[in-house]
């Protein structure tokens, strides 16, 4: 008989396709001749054997879903020991095999035993055909079960492994990068909230992941939600969760994100995109670290770390009443402002380079230089869209040019509108006013840094706001 399931991978196709393998051990040769000619139909796999003591050898060879096993196998034996300690080793051997004891009629104390001991049923002698075979194909049903768990349980560790390895890390050594990224050591070894701040593609994400890959959690996912992008109707399913029928479309129940991170870390991107009304939802599973499914009336614990993320001013949100300002207590225990590109001077050329490297690799180029010119253009540029706009602006470079040096007429950049350095006033106090807007906008709430922009004092700074009526 050819035993189909030897090298067999759970998980898919070829383990639908299994009938089950079966080893029987007694020491009564008129049972075991029953049973192979009874099972052998049934199954992929039958092999019967007489003593317990090639047990482990034979389980060690092959694949078998389910034992059929005696309890007593010395002559005049009726304890069940025997059956007990053999039962243990199997399970020591094969966890997702499952045992079926073949036990006297009267023995029911006996498989009780065994049931506590890992046993999954027991069948009376003299059993009917009938039965046994619904026990054993019960059997079989639960190892493969258990084959399934354990194979996607490898995976999720492989997976989670898999994403923490492969972090993007942080490139520049400017000082205001190096300022973000030893608050990042300080607070990540903490379970503390982090609010991170800062302009579109400044690498917020990439600073939460960050501190996720140093946090005690890192064996654990973080998982990332934009909440911009949850539409309002799906908010509650998409955060929380639903059990099976809890709306037309619920057909499976499903575990929302929170729960998915729970034991690791939930990233809230956009959170200021958040509708004034669903954030008093959130704050509620925030504040009790409980959720309940949709549909459900059972609460779930939650243990996540939570990070939130935005490019908008919250403060300034919650004097207008569009942010709760409990929730902005509730998620900015340490703040995180992350500096637009513009503020990290040579960092910009740092990152040039880094994907100058990255693309010419990809498109199977020889990586070229930037020459003087083309690297004032770009410390100059403003990068508004930050490093998302310079490394697209670099791919595009690379893509377009043949060139082993790049100048300047190899990098378009968008001009600015309302760049003061566009503007066709050469009026002084008119071009000062526009500077002292953009470095208040690209700093809001932030005197000491637009002031630091601009290359001012904070009270020179102060005197122009009041003089050009700013706030
Ligand atoms: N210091 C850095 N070193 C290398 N790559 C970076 C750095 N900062 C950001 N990036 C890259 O820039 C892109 C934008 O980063 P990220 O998505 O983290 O920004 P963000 O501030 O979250 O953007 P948004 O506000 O649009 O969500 C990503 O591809 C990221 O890998």
């Amino acid at each position: 008989m050819s035993i189909r399931g030897a090298c067999y991978t759970f998980g898919n196709k070829f383990f639908n396709e299994m009938k089950g393998n079966i080893l029987i051990v007694d020491d009564n040769k008129s049972i075991l001749s029953a049973l192979d000619i009874l099972l052998s139909a049934q199954y992929d796999y039958v092999k019967c054997l007489s003593s317990p003591n090639q047990l482990i050898s034979e389980l060690q060879k092959h694949d078998y879903q389910v034992v059929l096993l005696d309890m007593n196998f010395k002559t005049g034996a009726n304890t069940g020991n025997e059956g007990l300690f053999w039962l243990r080793e199997i399970k020591d051997q094969s966890p997702a095999c499952s045992v079926v004891l073949i036990t006297a009629y009267g023995d029911v104390e006996l498989a009780v035993k065994a049931l506590k001991n890992g046993a999954t049923d027991f069948v009376l002698k003299p059993w009917k055909n009938a039965k046994l075979l619904a026990t054993i194909q019960s059997a079989i049903q639960l190892s493969f079960s258990r084959h399934e768990v354990n194979h996607l349980k490898q995976k999720e560790r492989e997976l989670k492994r898999e994403m923490n390895t492969n972090e993007k890390f942080m490139i520049g050594s400017s000082p205001e990068l190096m300022y973000v990224l030893k608050m990042v050591q300080k607070v990540a070894r903490t379970d503390t909230n982090v609010l991170i701040t800062g302009e579109n593609g400044t690498g917020k994400e990439l600073v939460a992941r960050e501190i996720h890959r140093l946090s005690k959690r890192n064996n654990e996912m973080m998982v990332s939600v934009d909440m911009g992008a949850i539409t309002e109707t799906l908010f509650e399913s998409e955060l929380f969760g639903h059990v099976k029928g809890a709306f037309t479309d619920a057909r499976e129940a499903r575990c929302g994100k929170f729960e998915v991170a729970n034991h690791g870390t939930l990233f809230l991107d956009e959170i200021g995109n958040l509708p004034i009304h669903l954030q008093a939802k959130l704050l509620s599973v925030l504040q009790s670290r409980e959720l309940t499914r949709i549909g459900s009336n059972e609460s779930v614990s939650i243990d996540i770390r939570l990070v939130c993320a935005t490019n908008k001013n919250l403060s300034q949100m919650v004097a207008d009443e569009l942010f709760r300002e409990d929730l902005l207590y509730r998620i900015n225990t340490i703040h995180i402002e992350v500096p637009p590109l513009r503020a990290r001077g040579n960092d910009i050329l740092v990152l040039a380079d880094f994907f100058l490297k990255k693309y010419a690799y990809k498109y199977d180029k020889i990586m070229p230089r930037l020459n003087r010119q083309a690297q004032d253009k770009l410390l100059k540029y403003q990068w508004p869209g930050n490093i998302r706009e310079l490394e697209h602006c670099i791919e595009k470079a690379i893509i377009l040019s043949d060139r082993h040096v790049l100048k300047p007429d190899d990098f378009y950049l968008r001009p600015l509108a309302g760049d003061p350095m566009d503007s066709r006033s050469l009026n002084i106090e008119v071009m000062e006013q526009r500077l002292v807007a953009k470095a208040l906008d690209t700093h809001p709430g932030n005197i000491s840094a637009a002031a630091q922009e601009l290359g001012i004092t904070r009270q020179t700074l102060y005197k122009k706001i009041k003089k050009y009526g700013l706030s």
